[in-house]
């Protein structure tokens, strides 16, 4: 990104989402821009938009074979050859943050650290973008008055909302959130959990893309089920929809790498798409995902997040 286009954005900002071109050497490359993105987000390159539509490169592979699990493993979804050049742009582009926050069990209060960068996009459904980039009722189209007051939304930039609407052609979903996590090295994780809020309805599917480096995906049923625990060694392009009876049952974690593992090439990028029903979804998204902290962005020379100021 040059500094035209930098201190530009900084000192014209816009409330709407608009599209901005700026010409770089022979090709112009369009931004996706939001008050309240931090900088504004280039469109997918040329080379890497071109291949979208033979997506998915493999059909899907269904794993049912124990109790209450129903995946859907695309190995991969996105070939390899882009997926390497799609894990290089969104590392550079996207704004990330390292979200802290407190939890209190009993009268004990912990300060809990990510131990991953995150980011977060979209909206649930009861609301929608205006034209000026506010959200109003999905309904009436108009504001609704104290919705959204802690954590302003931001739309799905247009690089990773062509990877949204060719998971939806894909498997007949809709989706309208989008969550990165982007594990620099293997020290970084996700503990088990499971992605059951009840914000996501019933039964929810969630489609989760791996890019960068190998990753082991952990899956565990919940207490009180006999059931094997599946590792899927997760390569940059696959993808794993996990549907219908899978988030109620089964728990999920990317471990800590240890030893000669730690260091793992650069990192890895995870990028799952939900459907949120209440604005409760989107609040807690952005509590856990964007927070009040610092915005990091990638340091091209140091090759390392790095903290961002305008
Ligand atoms: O990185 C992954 O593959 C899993 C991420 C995940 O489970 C989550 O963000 O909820
Ligand atoms: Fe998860």
């Amino acid at each position: 990104m040059s500094n035209k286009r930098t201190l530009d954005s900084f000192f014209t900002p816009s409330s709407k989402k608009q599209k901005k071109e700026e010409p770089t050497g022979d090709e112009k490359i369009s931004h996706s821009t939001h008050v309240e993105y931090p900088f504004s987000i280039p469109e997918l390159p040329p080379s890497i938009a071109k291949e979208l539509p033979s997506w998915p490169a493999l059909p899907g592979k269904e794993i049912n074979d124990q109790p209450d699990l129903d995946l859907l493993y695309f190995e991969p979804f996105v070939p390899s050859y882009v997926a390497k050049d799609l894990f290089k742009f969104l590392r550079s582009q996207l704004p990330f943050y390292r979200v802290e926050y407190k939890i209190k069990r009993g009268d004990v209060e912990t300060q809990i650290r990510t131990p991953r960068y995150t980011t977060v996009f979209g909206l649930d459904d009861t609301s929608v973008f205006s034209p000026n980039g506010k959200p109003v009722d999905a309904k009436s189209q108009k504001e609704v008055p104290n919705a959204y007051s802690r954590y302003k939304p931001r739309p799905i930039p247009q690089c990773l909302d062509a990877l949204r609407l060719s998971t939806e052609a894909a498997t007949g979903c809709k989706f309208n959130f989008c969550l990165v996590n982007y594990y620099s090295s293997g020290t970084d994780s996700i503990s088990f959990h499971s992605d059951d809020e009840r914000f996501l309805g019933p039964e929810p599917t969630i489609a989760s893309f791996s890019l960068g480096a190998k990753r082991d995906f952990l899956m565990k049923h919940k207490p009180g089920v006999e059931a094997k625990q599946l590792k899927l060694p997760l390569a940059s392009g696959d993808m794993i929809l996990m549907r219908r009876r899978t988030q109620s049952n089964w728990l999920h974690s990317i471990p800590k790498r240890t030893g000669k593992n730690v260091v793992d090439d650069g990192g890895r990028i995870n990028i799952t798409f939900r459907r949120a029903m209440v604005k409760g979804g989107t609040d807690n998204y952005y509590n856990y995902n964007v927070g009040t902290g610092p915005v990091f962005k990638w340091d091209e020379v140091a090759r390392e997040m790095k903290v961002w100021k305008p």
